[in-house]
């Protein structure tokens, strides 16, 4: 954790979680994102908001290097975490994936039992010294996730049985089940109803006090409802970005105004 700060009108900055400067990301020819520069504060969520094909899921996915798995995409600039550039090449995808937990649009639990879920990560990145360790970090990421009273009982059964809300939350004690710092959530609850929906939302604001968050998300109520900062991406351009409340009230550019406002998107 990093635990400097600094105070500036009796208002706590925290050193930002990740920095973005100057991230490039092209898909062959074309330049899916431009010029990007954010800075991404700790134990926070920060949304992701603007019109399809913006860049927001490629943006989002230059942040644990998941574009590495897309042959035609090429990303330039520096991204930093804890002032660790992550597009070093010493530093090891795997291990970055694993401090940079994902949750993707639609729940995909693997066709394991919902135990196995939860151990398949920390099994293999050697977390845990015996079963009773592994036990005990399957019941404690389950809690967190606010899944383990309604699987407690059926920790054998299939993950894929559960219901997609709860398959989605099972995903996300899959990825807090390494111990990340940064989780990203693709769209999380756009394959979920409104009560299942709710659930994950709340489950995201208990998070933040651990973790630092990013979302993609189309629906601004839901950016409004759990983001501390909103960003607004248009056209491969970060327009604008800052306190959420700011940027739904009072947005500084025009395109941001229309598009909050309905006009586009
Ligand atoms: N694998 C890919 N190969 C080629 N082009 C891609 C690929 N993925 C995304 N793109 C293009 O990059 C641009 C940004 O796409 P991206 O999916 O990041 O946008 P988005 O804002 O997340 O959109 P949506 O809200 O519709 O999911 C789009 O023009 C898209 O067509």
């Amino acid at each position: 954790m990093n635990v400097s700060a600094n105070v500036e009108n009796g208002v706590t900055h925290a050193e930002p979680k990740i920095v973005a400067q100057k991230v490039q990301v092209y898909y062959g020819d074309k330049h899916a994102i431009k010029d990007v520069d954010i800075k991404i504060q700790p134990r926070s969520v920060t949304a992701f908001i603007g019109p399809s094909g913006c860049g927001k899921s490629t943006f989002l996915r230059t942040l644990n290097r998941m574009n590495d798995t897309i042959d035609i995409c090429r990303v330039e600039g520096d991204i930093l975490i804890d002032g660790e550039n992550i597009y070093d090449p010493k530093v090891d995808p795997v291990q970055l994936r694993a401090k940079v937990g994902m949750v993707f649009q639609k729940p995909n639990p693997f066709p394991k039992s919902i135990y196995e879920n939860v151990a398949y990560g920390p099994r293999i990145h050697g977390l845990t010294r015996n079963k009773a360790e592994l036990d005990e970090v399957v019941s404690a990421s389950l809690q967190k996730a606010g899944l383990w009273n309604e699987v407690k009982d059926r920790l054998d059964g299939p993950g894929t049985g559960l219901s997609g809300g709860q398959q989605q939350r099972l995903c996300i004690a899959r990825a807090i089940a390494v111990s990340p710092e940064v989780i990203l959530m693709d769209e999380p609850c756009s394959a979920l109803d409104p009560i299942a929906t709710a659930k994950v939302e709340e489950l995201i604001d208990e998070l933040r006090a651990n973790f630092t968050i990013v979302i993609v998300t189309h629906s601004m109520q839901q950016a409004a409802r759990v983001s501390q900062r909103t960003a607004f991406f248009h056209l491969g351009n970060l327009v604008e970005e800052g306190a959420t409340q700011d940027i739904f009230t009072n947005p500084q550019d025009k395109r941001t105004q229309d598009y909050i406002t309905g006009r586009f998107g």
